[in-house]
């Protein structure tokens, strides 16, 4: 299999704070891996250097055959735009806009047209059991419906990375099963590589594959061969 996305032996502090102290963690292309660990262990952290948002202060970070870490902020934030979806904790929609004009957002911000961005946009409603919502501002919506439709957001442009950092983290479990449902079903329908952080089992189970951050280092599960 081909490696999509790898850190190798990254570390990272915000000031004294040493987040990341030689992680190193490699997802193969449509691959699905959980990233548990406790409170503060540098999951999070970990996420963002992978996906450009942080760079490393040592450490590599590849996505395919493109070195994430010694490129410019402009050509980060292209990558992430055209190559990576993104889900957080609280879906944070833009309240001014519809659901709609949410989820069409990458597509106009990678420069597709209004017209047959919202189209593509309106395509993802009722595929997420969203059908007739799509003028509903983020106020009018559910926790869970908010965050289905901030999965819409992440997978419309059909982006090869999907990044997801407690995605059910405001949801109570069964809301947080269907949102993982939607999530994995349409990122193996697409072939998207998932990198999930969660400190639920539960939803980890969802993963091909799960690994722990510890003190700023990655580690398999205990009981399972590294
Ligand atoms: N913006 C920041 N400024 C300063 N310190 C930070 C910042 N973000 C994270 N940290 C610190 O870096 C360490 C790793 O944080 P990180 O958010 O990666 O952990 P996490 O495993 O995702 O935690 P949680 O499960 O609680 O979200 C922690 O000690 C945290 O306090």
């Amino acid at each position: 299999m081909t490696v999509t996305i790898e850190a190798r032996d990254v570390t990272f502090s915000f000031g004294e704070t040493q987040a990341l102290r030689g992680a190193s963690l490699a997802v193969e292309a449509g691959e699905i891996v959980a990233v548990m660990g406790p409170s503060g262990s540098g999951k999070s952290t970990l996420l963002h250097c992978l996906a450009g948002i942080l760079v490393p202060d040592s450490g590599e970070v590849r996505f395919g055959d493109v070195r994430l870490d010694t490129l410019g902020e402009a050509e980060r934030s292209a990558l992430r735009r055209d190559r990576f979806g993104f889900v957080f904790q609280f879906g944070q929609l833009v309240p001014e806009l519809t659901a709609a004009e949410n989820v069409a957002l990458p597509l106009l911000l990678g420069g597709v047209r209004r017209g047959p961005a919202l189209r593509s946009a309106r395509a993802w409603f009722e595929r997420l059991g969203l059908g007739g919502l799509e003028h509903r501002r983020s106020g009018e919506l559910s926790g869970g419906q908010a965050q289905r439709v901030a999965l819409a957001r992440g997978l419309v442009a059909r982006p090869q990375v999907l990044f997801a950092d407690e995605p059910t983290g405001a949801l109570d479990s069964l809301t947080g099963e269907e949102v993982m449902d939607l999530l994995v079903d349409t990122a193996r329908e697409q072939g998207t590589t998932v990198v999930l952080v969660t400190h639920e089992p539960r939803v980890a189970a969802y993963a091909d594959r799960e690994v722990v951050v510890r003190d700023g280092r990655v580690n398999a599960p205990a009981g399972v061969g590294s």
